[in-house]
């Protein structure tokens, strides 16, 4: 469809004998918040392993932006304007806030092997370009004054920000985010809420995120997918899903679901 973003058709993903997604087709509209959930070992993160091309599906289509991307060079993905977060965050400890952020916009420099080493004026012209891009990025997000600090010195949910931001700095149209409230305290996850659908509407966005939390779920997402066994069990929006005789089954006495 016009308006989707994103659409998955029939992905089957084995692993030898284990069937990890079973034929599941979902699609996320342009600019909108879609969730992705399910007990643990649904399939949801081999989706969106799928979805960026780290996994290439058994069978099925990935048409992002109307083309199938399924198969392509997971470097690929990027250029075409797809950003993602893990579940456990991945920022350079030792470097600064900053140089994270940098991290996040250097393919778009245009500067040879020597370049860096010889310090030339090419290099030195884009490296001041980008800490300029870099900076101004967390300024939008609130944290150009810890800029200079070393990404441990900051708390565990303003990492979970640069972590973001450094997804923001290739410029995505889509962006995966896998469990981004893991590990947050209460307030963390509201200021992660507002966060989230604060950049998406600065950035022109559209949003696909895997959550284990119901109220971060259900109080963010217009639009909500199942996956159960890696089968698609239910989709809709917060207030269907909510009520799902198949969604309450499936998380029945699942320990894992969190408040
Ligand atoms: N590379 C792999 N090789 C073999 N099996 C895999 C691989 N990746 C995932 N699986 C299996 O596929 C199934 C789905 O795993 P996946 O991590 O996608 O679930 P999940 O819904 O993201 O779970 P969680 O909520 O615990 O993160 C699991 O049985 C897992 O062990």
């Amino acid at each position: 469809m016009q308006n989707n973003i994103l659409s998955c058709e029939h992905i089957t993903m084995e692993f030898g004998g284990l069937v990890a997604l079973n034929d599941v087709s979902l699609s996320v509209a342009k600019s909108s918040i879609t969730g992705l959930i399910g007990p643990n070992g649904a399939g949801k993160t081999t989706m969106f392993n799928v979805i960026t091309c780290n996994l290439k599906p058994t069978t099925g289509s990935i048409i992002f932006e109307g083309n199938n991307i399924a198969g392509f060079k997971p470097y690929k993905i990027v250029p075409l304007g797809m950003a993602r977060t893990f579940q456990n965050i991945r920022l350079f400890e030792n470097l600064t806030v900053l140089e994270n952020i940098m991290i996040g916009f250097a393919h778009k420099t245009k500067y040879g092997l020597f370049d860096p080493i010889l310090k030339t004026p090419r290099f030195l012209k884009q490296e001041k370009e980008i800490k300029d891009k870099a900076l101004e990025l967390l300024e939008k997000i609130n944290l150009k004054e810890k800029a200079h600090l070393k990404a441990t010195g900051l708390s565990y949910g303003e990492q979970r920000k640069v972590e973001i931001a450094r997804a923001l700095a290739t410029s995505p149209k889509l962006l995966l985010l896998d469990e981004p409230a893991a590990g947050m305290n209460p307030n963390e996850k509201i200021a992660l809420m507002y966060f989230i659908k604060e950049i998406k509407d600065t950035f022109n966005l559209t949003v696909f995120l895997i959550e284990h939390d119901m109220k971060f779920v259900m109080g963010i997402c217009q639009k909500i997918y199942v996956l159960d066994y890696g089968a698609k069990i239910a989709e809709g929006t917060p207030e269907e899903i909510q009520k799902d005789p198949k969604v309450i089954i499936a998380y029945l006495g699942e320990a894992n679901v969190k408040n």
